[in-house]
């Protein structure tokens, strides 16, 4: 079986090429790898021009490979017996241009850019036309678009047109989804062998229109490991953990959630919520005693851990020892949802998970940590390890260390963690996940905003921190510190409501209490939760939805994931 999977690996132009490389050092050669993925692009595109009552297809080619793909298009579609004709952009007739040459072997008409540089010729090709291929550029964009092409593409959206275009739409960063200034507005984008991660991520992929894969004999090994995966439904589908039938709480595991304060606590209700439909066997809420009367008397399915607070909306670190008595029986923990960033919330925060507070710095742990080093007896040492073996929970009740279980981090939780100076000392490759959205992710990395290319960012800061990371967006990336990176490329705009992402630390939080590691409870939680907002959507609209209706469908989200459909 080939390593590199269409629809689950996902690359960036430097890998494609690697790939094509490959290809060719096994054997195969230019012509045939183009010949390969036009014939399967060409297929999409007679499908659509089929259907039209009466096609005429304009061809736009550039100067690279892109438009060398859209010429071997240019003759299917003239081979099938639609009129087609193509305007070239900086590509003049040479003769090793094999493919200028049989698409004008063909006598398809060919107008150039060169020699109308009011684009006029364009402008009545357009009129003319009913579909339109966009080989423009493919892969090889990597700076802004020239002013004359970027005007090009612009009259090509203003007509209107339905536009499929190779590869990828012209003016998409192949990497990162950013757009070189304009783009084309694509109904259909058929991708050559595989996806690049600009298909997945905004705010190109808006422009992407229905995405297809063209067949591309890859090769089978490759020496460079694909990283990059695609959360679609058949991947997120691998990733749900198998519910035995004769399990029991424990084997489902129990989730401790500290969310929720005086201002916020909703918060603490859909993160315990989202814990305990996520398919976790218990969950507790440790939320401040101000909310906990109010959040009892209508949630029912958890149970309860009050924490002590300064005054209501404030926690002191007393209550941290607290949450630690309590843990040894816990797989999972999530802090931070509507937790509030006031000064004993920190103080508490930094106690929780054994980072320095400005008093006195408290000994935390890891489960499941080589390299805990629990701190000598009664220091109140904290670190991870593995929850619920009856030896080391005596011990660590005896002697006073903490395990952890695996961590979840979210919102105030990493509003809080971002004012601490080394924050990642204590939680590096550990089994931790910490869920930004953009602004928290600026804050963490303590800059102003972040850059342009997201997975780049989140691979880096993954890699730097030690842990998986979650970056929230309309196209949310999850990167492992390994180098591994998902994407989600489904926006889902009914998903952004406040309280969602509150679901999603539940979400993720009761998952790695099933067992799951970190990075694939992460792609699991960001896959159902976008089931989910899919039924929503379906279901309700995109307008007027908020969080509970996606905390609503988590089961019918299950059901479809598992059983493969809704009836
Ligand atoms: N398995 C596969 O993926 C296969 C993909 N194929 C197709 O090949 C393209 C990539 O082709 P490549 O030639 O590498 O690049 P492009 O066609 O995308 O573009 C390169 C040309 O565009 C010029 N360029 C670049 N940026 C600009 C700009 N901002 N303004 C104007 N012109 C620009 C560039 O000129 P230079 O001056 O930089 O040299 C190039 O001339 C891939 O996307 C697939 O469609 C193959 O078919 C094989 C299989
Ligand atoms: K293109």
């Amino acid at each position: 079986m080939p390593k590199i999977v269409p629809g689950y690996h996902i690359t960036t132009a430097a890998q494609i090429r690697a790939i094509e490389q490959r290809a060719v050092d096994e054997g195969a050669t230019w012509p045939d790898l183009m010949a390969e993925a036009s014939r399967g692009m060409a297929d999409v595109g007679l499908t659509v021009i089929a259907k039209q009552p009466n096609p005429a297809v304009l061809v736009l080619v550039g100067s690279g490979n892109n438009g060398g793909d859209a010429l071997v298009i240019a003759r299917h579609i003239k081979e099938a017996d639609f009129p087609v004709s193509c305007y070239l952009y900086k590509r003049k007739p040479q003769a090793d241009d094999w493919p200028f040459a049989a698409a004008q072997a063909e006598a398809i008409p060919m107008s150039f850019a060169a020699d109308d540089s009011q684009n006029q010729q364009l402008q009545q090709l357009l009129q003319t036309s009913t579909f339109v291929i966009d080989g423009l550029f493919g892969i090889g964009l990597s700076r802004p678009l020239a002013a004359d092409v970027a005007h090009i593409i612009d009259l090509v959206n203003a007509s209107k047109l339905p536009v499929l275009a190779v590869d990828v739409p012209s003016g998409l960063d192949a990497d990162n989804g950013k757009i070189w200034g304009t783009i084309i507005n694509a109904a259909y984008t058929v991708a050559a062998g595989l996806t690049k991660r600009g298909h997945h991520l905004y705010p190109g992929a808006a422009y992407v229109g229905k995405l297809a894969i063209a067949p591309f004999t890859l090769p089978d090994s490759m020496e460079e490991p694909m990283t990059t995966t695609e959360l679609n439904l058949a991947t997120i589908r691998s990733l749900v953990p198998a519910r035995p039938v004769d399990g029991h709480k424990d084997t489902f595991g129990r989730v401790m959630v500290v969310a929720g304060s005086y201002l916020y606590p909703g918060a603490a209700w859909l993160a315990a919520t989202a814990a305990a439909r996520s398919g976790a066997g218990v969950v507790t809420l440790a939320c401040p005693r101000s909310i906990y009367g109010s959040t009892a008397a209508h949630l029912h399915e958890v149970t309860y851990l009050p924490l002590p607070e300064v005054e209501p909306g404030e926690l002191t670190e007393a209550a941290a020892k607290l949450v630690h008595e309590k843990l040894a029986k816990y797989k999972a923990l999530l802090v931070g949802p509507g937790l509030g960033t006031e000064t004993g919330t920190g103080d508490f925060l930094r106690a929780l998970i054994g980072l320095a507070s400005s008093k006195r710095r408290l000994g935390v742990g890891f489960l499941g940590s080589n390299e805990l080093e629990l701190p000598t007896k009664r220091k109140g040492g904290v670190g991870f390890g593995l929850a619920a073996r009856p030896k080391e929970e005596a011990k660590a009740e005896e002697e006073g260390p903490v395990v952890l279980p695996p961590l979840v981090i979210d919102a105030d939780g990493l509003n809080i963690l971002a004012t601490i100076e080394h924050w990642e000392e204590k939680l590096r490759d550990q089994p931790v996940v910490l869920t930004p959205h953009i602004g928290e992710m600026a804050r963490l990395l303590g800059e102003e905003k972040i850059g342009e290319d997201h997975p780049q960012v989140a691979l880096e800061a993954a890699a730097r921190w030690g842990v998986t990371v979650v970056l929230k967006s309309a196209h949310t990336i999850i990167a492992s510190p390994d180098g591994r990176l998902a994407l989600h490329g489904l926006a889902n705009p009914a998903l952004a409501t406040a309280g969602s992402g509150d679901i999603l630390a539940g979400l993720t939080a009761g998952l790695l209490a099933q067992g799951l590691a970190p990075f694939e409870a992460a792609q699991l939680a960001v896959g159902v939760h976008g089931v989910a907002g899919a039924l929503v959507r379906e279901e309700l609209g995109e307008r007027g939805t908020i969080a509970s209706d996606i905390l609503n469908r988590l089961p019918l989200a299950w059901r479809k994931l598992t059983e493969g459909g809704l009836k």
